[in-house]
């Protein structure tokens, strides 16, 4: 049997000869590749962290020790160490192990939330809550150097290194990557202690002078000994982290699993707070991957592995649609500029940084900076479009808010993965944006029904100077366009056929589920109307006078029905006093286990079938 399927929890690992470990490192990484190139999910990040889990995790004693993954994409060796390898197969497959650590999995999982910078705020609790107890069990929180860019990193900074007896290790997994490498004044810090430190040649120069005007001795030994310290304060991050009053170990080779254990253990000795600082290389192991110059495989699809090409070829993504809109926009328009919190690839701004790198600013994992920058941006006579996942723009509601919207500001922000995504389970759903949003006054919110609306909608979003605009589009293949046969005030008509039934307002991409389900109440012999607002906030007031006529009103969208689409719809009918019923059809108000899209859309009743079937229960 392998050494790895004796794994049933990091106990185990301590009566493992070198020999056996260095076996254990490869059944890992072999379990890994093989797991990923299978199913897909986060192949670099986890590949670069199998020395150092396996060093945490014999160091320390889970889950009375508690180990705090930062994002937790890059929990799968913890899993696996945790007596979760033979699971590996089913990796991010429905009813399958999560990508992300799951306390429903193992009672050695805390975090579950896939959003960066949160793991010090949380360690930092968990030692307070430890301390109150009278528990002397440790914290470790394992943050990457793109993670670190948070704004939020820095705040559970500030507090963790108040408390000298917060018994509380910060592991830095330093691969000097996000996606791509790893931007900002902190990063250029830590990066430059990957290269040879500088102040050996410096001192050399010194030696050479002090010899050559004949300083020897005690003397030469106590002026170069000032000056080694001085530089290396100075060049290293330990001065900056002991300054506030963080104990800093390393750097240590995060693949080096013996002076691991060693730095971890004189961490842990410390019984205060202590950074440890590793540098690791993000798909160690795996060639192919630490080759890679866009991601290093940071999120692989199913792919070869002989060759590290995916195994699928995707069909054109909304994102690519956006891609290349958005650089035609920016030869039209010299004041629009990008901005990315550390996804440049995965919302399609590569193409842009290509042709304008002037023009396009990429503020490392930190929304709320991007958001307010932004407006920094709008103020200075710039149209800033920000381009970020929905979900992670829940970080910045408040920047949209009050420094985007209440200043009045043109920025456009490019939702991504909005709706329902699956895979990436409950924190990645884009299924909040709409409902905060709806609250913001003077944001205009468009839903583009597929490729051509994205680009009609995208310029009309980035001709408005006054106020947010927001455009979002879920993940994946765009819909096929669908042109319009009518107007109604600012939507379009996309059906209208027989007497005035039922009228369906379908938001974007839900016109393909409104269009089946009006074709099945066709069939009933029931006349039905399918409209596309386009801009769903705000709101046309045509919708109202519509469903004045009509017996029954639907809405879908793939957007939380709280505060979504439908909810306005039925709150302008109210006002307006039109009795005609509206079933409001979209995204409840859950957490989702990971699934696909499609699963988790059919289990909320966002099919054309269910639709339908509702609407002739409705109608009797
Ligand atoms: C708030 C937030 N913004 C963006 C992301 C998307 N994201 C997932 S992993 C990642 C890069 C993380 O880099 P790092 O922390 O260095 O970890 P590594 O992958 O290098 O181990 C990003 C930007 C996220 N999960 N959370
Ligand atoms: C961990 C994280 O937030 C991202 O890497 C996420 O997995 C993005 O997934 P997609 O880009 O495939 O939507
Ligand atoms: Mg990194």
């Amino acid at each position: 049997m392998a050494t790895l399927d004796r794994i049933t929890q990091p106990s185990d690992l301590r009566g493992l000869t070198d020999a056996e470990l260095d076996e254990l490192a490869e059944q890992i990484r072999e379990r890994i590749i093989a797991a990923v190139a299978t199913h897909g999910g986060h192949l670099g990040p986890n590949l670069g962290v199998v020395e150092l889990t396996m060093a945490i995790h014999r160091v320390f004693d889970s889950p009375a020790d508690r180990v705090v993954f930062d994002t937790g994409h890059q929990a799968y060796v913890h899993k696996m160490l945790t007596g979760r390898a033979g699971a590996f197969d089913g990796l991010r497959t429905e009813g399958g192990l999560s990508g992300y650590p799951s306390q429903a999995e193992s009672d050695h999982d805390v975090v579950e939330n896939s959003h960066a910078s949160t793991s010090l705020s949380w360690a930092d609790g968990i030692a307070k809550a430890n301390a109150l107890a009278g528990r002397d069990d440790y914290v470790v929180a394992v943050i990457g150097d793109g993670a670190l860019t948070g704004g939020m990193a820095w705040e559970a900074i500030n507090n963790i290194a108040a408390d000298s007896d917060r018994r509380l290790v910060v592991v830095v997994n330093d691969n000097g990557r996000s996606y791509r490498p790893t931007v900002g004044g902190l990063a250029n810090h830590l990066a430059s202690l990957r290269t040879n430190p500088r102040y050996e040649p410096m001192l050399r120069a010194v030696r050479d002078r002090l010899t050559s005007m004949n300083v020897v001795g005690q003397t030469a030994y106590e002026v170069l000994h000032a000056m080694k310290k001085g530089l290396k304060d100075a060049l290293s991050p330990q001065g900056m982290f002991e300054d506030l009053g963080l104990k800093y170990v390393g750097p240590v080779d995060g693949h080096d699993r013996e002076a691991l254990e060693k730095a971890l253990t004189q961490a842990k000795q410390f019984g205060g707070p202590v950074l440890v600082h590793t540098f690791t290389t993000k798909g160690h192991g795996y060639d192919i991957a630490v080759a890679n110059e866009e991601d290093q495989m940071h999120q692989a699809k199913a792919f070869d592995r002989l060759t590290g090409t995916a195994l699928a070829v995707e069909p054109a993504s909304w994102t690519s649609v956006f891609r290349d809109e958005i650089v035609r926009i920016g030869d039209e328009r010299p004041d629009v500029v990008a901005i990315t919190a550390a996804m440049l690839s995965p919302t399609g701004l590569d193409a842009f940084a290509d042709k304008f790198p002037e023009r396009t600013f990429d503020v490392g994992i930190a929304e709320q900076h991007a958001v307010t920058s932004a407006a920094g941006l709008a103020f200075g006579g710039m149209h800033p479009v920000v381009a970020i996942y929905s979900t992670f723009l829940n970080r910045a509601f408040d920047q949209v808010l009050l420094d985007v919207a209440l200043h009045r500001c043109g920025v456009t922000f490019v939702l991504d993965r909005a709706g329902v995504t699956g895979d990436d389970g409950p924190s990645h759903n884009g299924m909040w944006d709409q409902s905060i949003l709806q609250v913001v006054p003077t944001l205009r919110l468009a839903v583009p029904r597929d490729g051509a609306r994205l680009r009609e909608l995208l310029n009309e979003a980035v001709a408005v100077d006054d106020a947010p605009t927001v455009v979002r589009f879920p993940k994946g293949p765009v819909d096929t366009d669908v042109e319009a046969i009518d107007r109604l005030g600012g939507c379009d008509v996309l059906a209208r056929e027989g007497d005035s039934d039922v009228l369906i307002v379908a938001a974007g991409p839900m016109a393909a589920v409104a269009l089946d389900a009006a074709q099945r109440l066709r069939e009933h012999g029931l006349g039905v109307t399918v409209v596309d607002p386009r801009w769903v906030k705000p709101l046309d007031p045509a919708l109202v006078d519509a469903a004045a006529e009509h017996r029954l009103v639907v809405s879908v969208e793939d957007s939380g029905r709280v505060g979504g689409m439908g909810s306005v719809l039925a709150q302008m009918l109210a006002d307006a006093a039109v009795t005609t019923p509206i079933r409001v059809h979209g995204v409840s108000q859950e957490f989702f286990d990971h699934a696909k899209r499609a699963v988790l859309l059919e289990r909320m009743g966002l099919t054309g079938e269910a639709v339908a079937a509702d609407a002739l229960q409705r109608l009797g």
